[in-house]
């Protein structure tokens, strides 16, 4: 078990913007504002937005600014990411950059650095703030009259600075392990295919026959929650038996490049704007 799990490098695709300074952090904030729901398209992927928002700012520094991210238009997002048709969920990608923009100019001088520097080195204060201040980054869902929270996209930034500035600088946080999986629709498939995650056979089925399962359902929550728990008890489990030190944060880059290289993983469907 040592040896099987590999470690993965971030951007091992290379396909992220980098320069080791603010306006990656500016970069980075604004791909995990728009980092969910490819899947209606089945052309698009994950890639296809780090690739385009990484070209955009090759060609135009301040394609980020914040005064710039309120004014974008949905064929104008298209543009800037080189896409040829309507992008799914697109009015609510270009809500959420408007939201982005505004609330960064409203209250960290315009730039998302800034609010990476007020957190001091907190990854766990950082999702706070971020979840605090910007709505769309409020993963949250009603279960059995309990209000869930899995902030999938609020962690995988404090996840991606720590992997893209390699754990130092802006991407330095003293509480990393603190953050759990992303709660997606690749690493659940991967969990199930490898036996972590059982389904039951109506969630089984729905999945199989590519139906979509509702936003908020039992199901859909479930099936995010059991993937955090899954995760951390593979955490504990590597610890006690071989005894190896491993984070959440590198389980799942590991489960979900596992999933993305696998084409006919099949996923469930929901649409949402959370992962
Ligand atoms: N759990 C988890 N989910 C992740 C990621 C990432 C990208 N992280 C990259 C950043 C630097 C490294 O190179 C990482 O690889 C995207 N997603 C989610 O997957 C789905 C996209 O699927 P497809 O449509 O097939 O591209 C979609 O829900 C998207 O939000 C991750 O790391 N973990």
């Amino acid at each position: 078990m040592k040896e099987s799990i590999p470690k993965v490098e971030w951007d091992y695709e290379g396909i992220h913007y980098f320069d080791n300074g603010p306006l990656t952090v500016q970069y980075l904030f604004v791909l995990d504002a728009l980092n969910f729901c490819f899947w209606p398209d089945k052309d698009l992927n994950y890639d296809h937005l780090a690739k385009g928002l990484k070209e955009a700012l090759l060609n135009d520094h301040s394609a980020f600014d914040a005064d710039r991210l309120q004014k974008y238009t949905g064929p104008q997002l298209r543009e800037l990411l080189k896409w040829p048709r309507s992008l799914p969920l697109e009015e609510e990608r270009v809500r959420l950059l408007h939201e982005v923009g505004f609330e960064l100019e409203r209250s960290f001088e315009g730039k998302a650095s800034k609010l990476v520097e007020s957190c001091g080195k907190s990854a766990v204060k950082l999702v706070a703030l971020v979840t605090r201040h910007f709505p769309g980054f409020r993963d949250h869902s009603m279960y059995k009259g309990h209000q869930v929270f899995l902030y999938k996209r609020a962690q995988i930034f404090a996840a991606d600075l720590w992997g893209a500035f390699n754990g130092q600088g802006y991407g330095e946080f003293n509480d990393i392990g603190s953050i759990t999986m992303f709660a997606d629709y690749i690493v659940p498939a991967v969990l199930q295919q490898l036996g972590v995650l059982k389904y039951s056979s109506t969630l089984a089925n729905a999945i199989q026959a590519s139906s979509e399962i509702g936003a908020g359902t039992e199901e859909e929550v479930e099936l995010r929650a059991c993937s955090i728990f899954a995760v951390e008890k593979m955490r504990e489990l590597l610890s006690i038996k071989c005894g190896k030190q491993v984070l959440s944060v590198e389980l799942d880059l590991w489960l979900w490049s596992v999933g993305v290289q696998c084409p006919s993983l099949q996923h469930h469907r929901t649409l949402s704007i959370y992962y």
